[in-house]
């Protein structure tokens, strides 16, 4: 091919390109006005518009007809905006996080539900339950444990208070950054942060600011915003909270234990249906005698039902009595949970369902 023949040939290509992505948007169009008919038929049938097993399900299909072709990760990217948008056609899902704008709960929130969605930071993970349980959100993200600091108890206790249920489970990496205005360490007269993210940076901060002040404050994204407007502060947040507070990075990736990764609950009113790829979690309190504890567990045991956690709390009303949080694979429908669920309700003094939900992916 000569220079005249490659260019012609790259003209051509490029028209074809343009009328592929003209099909592309063409059937994006057809999509999202089908979608709209839908939503109708469902609101006139009185079922939940929001259908997450079927959103599963629409993805998992894509990701096998593409047979490995396309490049997968971006596939299943493009197919989940796609389908959050189209979504938006029939209503807007009102999700609370805790916020302020760009909290690790945010970019939760956002890898769960899409660009498409109406985000609102609340104050407080109280204030997220608050806003899900009053109706004014349908959703609410929150955190549930860290992979090093352990267990966000804010968020275990509240379900003692509200009649909430678990509908979604997100895993998000959880990287620090040392951000303030100029980039420059000898700014720095106090680091400001969640008490979580303080802790897990905490051998960074001795070794690099060893006689630098820290203040707890009550989330990354606060400290950042904090920054933002004092010169004298650093915040220790992530990345989005760098861009979305316009600050500079002093430090990247100062958390003492790479590979640290945040469990997220989506809440809302009801639990979805099984997917084959569930959890469940239970709430429960048991009678104070030898053996109660292990006849619960062993009805788990002999069923062969993995258990991914088990915690205690204190019962705020009794001092020494505890109640339980467990997570266990499958779904409450799922007949040998069922069942033993059924049994353990019978050794326990107390006990919640607090929900099935599809298993989050942790990469
Ligand atoms: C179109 C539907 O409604 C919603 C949108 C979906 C989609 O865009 O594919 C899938 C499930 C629902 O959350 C449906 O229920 O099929």
């Amino acid at each position: 091919m000569d220079k005249k023949e490659i260019e012609a040939r790259l003209k051509e290509l490029r028209q074809e390109i343009d009328r592929v992505d003209r099909t592309i948007l063409d059937c994006l169009k057809r999509r999202y006005s089908i979608v709209k008919e839908v939503g109708h038929l469902k609101r006139k049938l009185g079922v939940e518009v929001l259908d997450l097993n079927r959103e599963r399900a629409v993805i998992k299909k894509i990701l096998e007809e593409n047979q490995g072709i396309f490049p997968e990760n971006s596939l299943k990217a493009i197919f989940l905006e796609i389908v959050h948008t189209c979504r938006t056609a029939q209503e807007l899902q009102k999700v609370a996080y805790l916020g302020p704008e760009a909290t690790f709960s945010h970019m939760a929130a956002l890898k769960f539900f899409g660009q498409a969605a109406n985000f609102l930071p609340q104050e407080s993970v109280l204030d997220v339950f608050e806003e899900t349980e009053s109706g004014r959100t349908k959703f609410g993200v929150v955190p549930v444990e860290n992979s090093i600091e352990g267990t966000v108890s804010a968020t275990l206790d509240a379900f003692s208070d509200y009649k909430l249920k678990v509908c979604g489970e997100v895993f998000i990496p959880v990287s620090h950054d040392l951000l303030n205005q100029t980039g420059r360490k000898e700014d720095i007269k106090k680091v400001i942060s969640h008490p979580h993210a303080l802790a897990q940076c905490r051998k960074w901060l001795r070794k690099n600011l060893p006689s630098v002040p820290v203040e707890e404050v009550s989330s990354t994204a606060f400290a950042a915003r904090w920054a933002a407007v004092d010169p004298s502060v650093a915040a220790i947040a992530s990345s989005l909270a760098a861009r979305t507070y316009h600050l500079q990075a002093v430090a990247t990736s100062i958390e003492d234990f790479h590979g640290n990764v945040t469990r997220f609950w989506v809440i809302g009113k009801e639990s979805p249906g099984p997917t084959g790829k569930d959890k469940t979690s239970l709430f429960f309190s048991i009678s104070d005698r030898p053996g109660a504890l292990f006849e619960v567990l062993s009805s788990f045991a002999k069923r062969q039902i993995n258990l991914s956690k088990i915690e205690s709390r204190p019962a705020k009303n009794e001092p020494w009595h505890y109640f339980f949080f467990l997570d266990c694979d499958g779904h409450i429908k799922d007949q040998k949970v069922k069942e033993c669920v059924e049994e353990i309700s019978k050794i326990c003094v107390r006990i919640e369902w607090l929900g099935s939900y599809p298993a989050g992916e942790e990469n």
